[in-house]
């Protein structure tokens, strides 16, 4: 199978040209009703499209949360789909907020279903869990580097919850979180300008400079905007990781809409935030 050119080197460029935020797509019923859309297949249509038509064109990573068009079956995993071929057709790179993790013979459909060129649901990269051992990814790893797509493993999440599983110590001292941090440094090890395989680490997590977060490739930091983050807190969490982190809104975006200019200027405020953190955290 002939890839694309690796999804880290992709995502480095957008995030160069178009700035690294990422605007996630969840359509919450609670968010339908307050565009005055209705909690159905329509009103998913219509919400999806606008996101897509507002900020497809500017934002360098959109991210469809998979659960609210799986709410509504069958057709609304068609929406996904179209979801994800606008987007991409309007220059994003495609995060799908799937979040899976199998054994290996499971995992390895699931990565078909989203990394396989030929799927319906093709996107540039994928969420998946590593909590069921993170060998049990090598399906999924193995075939992004085959179609120059990429993962984003769940490492340190935002929610308060996360820390049971991920702060737990091992035998060798290590966190669970830590060990996925490691686990990512070794595959992407050697790539330039940015590797493939990316850490899901919340912006709402504080302090976290006794992690190795430079691991070479990017991080996803969902937890700004609803979840309480700003794009201030960025430089004190993530230290010099900062350059390689792609900040995450969805509520804090979509709550604008459903006017495509307003939700264009919200991005584009978070965008601008972020700019400044960056530049003078
Ligand atoms: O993988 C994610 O995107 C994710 C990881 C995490 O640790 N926390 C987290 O909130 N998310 C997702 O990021 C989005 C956050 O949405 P808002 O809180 O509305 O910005 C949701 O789609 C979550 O599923």
């Amino acid at each position: 199978m002939t890839g694309l050119e690796p999804f880290g080197a992709r995502l480095r460029r957008a995030m160069d040209e178009r700035g690294p935020l990422c605007v996630g797509i969840d359509p919450h019923a609670s968010l339908l009703a307050e565009w005055g859309l209705n909690d159905d297949v329509g009103g998913l249509e219509r919400f999806s499209r606008t996101v897509v038509e507002a900020v497809a064109d500017r934002v360098a990573v959109l991210k469809p949360q998979s659960a609210f068009f799986e709410r509504f079956g069958s057709r609304g995993v068609a929406v996904l789909e179209r979801t994800v071929q606008e987007a991409r057709a309007a220059g994003a790179l495609v995060l799908m907020d799937a979040k899976r993790g199998d054994i290996g013979s499971t995992m390895a459909a699931y990565a078909e279903s989203f990394l396989h060129k030929d799927a319906p649901l093709f996107s540039d990269a994928l969420t998946v869990s590593p909590y069921l051992g993170y060998g049990s990814l090598s399906p999924a790893v193995a075939l992004a580097r085959e179609t120059g797509t990429g993962l984003f493993v769940l490492a340190l999440t935002s929610n308060p919850e996360g820390g049971e599983v991920q702060h737990a110590v091992r035998a060798d001292g290590r966190s669970v979180g830590a060990t996925m941090l490691g686990h990512l440094a070794a595959e992407n090890a050697g790539e330039e300008p940015l590797g493939s395989f990316g850490a899901v680490v919340g912006a709402t997590l504080g302090d976290l400079s006794s992690y190795e977060l430079d691991m070479g490739g990017p991080i996803l930091a969902p937890g700004i905007g609803a979840q309480g983050a700003t794009a201030a807190d960025l430089p004190a969490v993530f230290g010099g990781a900062v350059r390689n982190v792609v900040p995450s809104v969805s509520r804090g975006v979509l709550r604008h809409g459903p006017d495509a200019v307003a939700l264009r200027d919200a991005a584009e405020r978070f965008a601008d935030g972020i700019r400044t953190a960056v530049t003078t955290g």
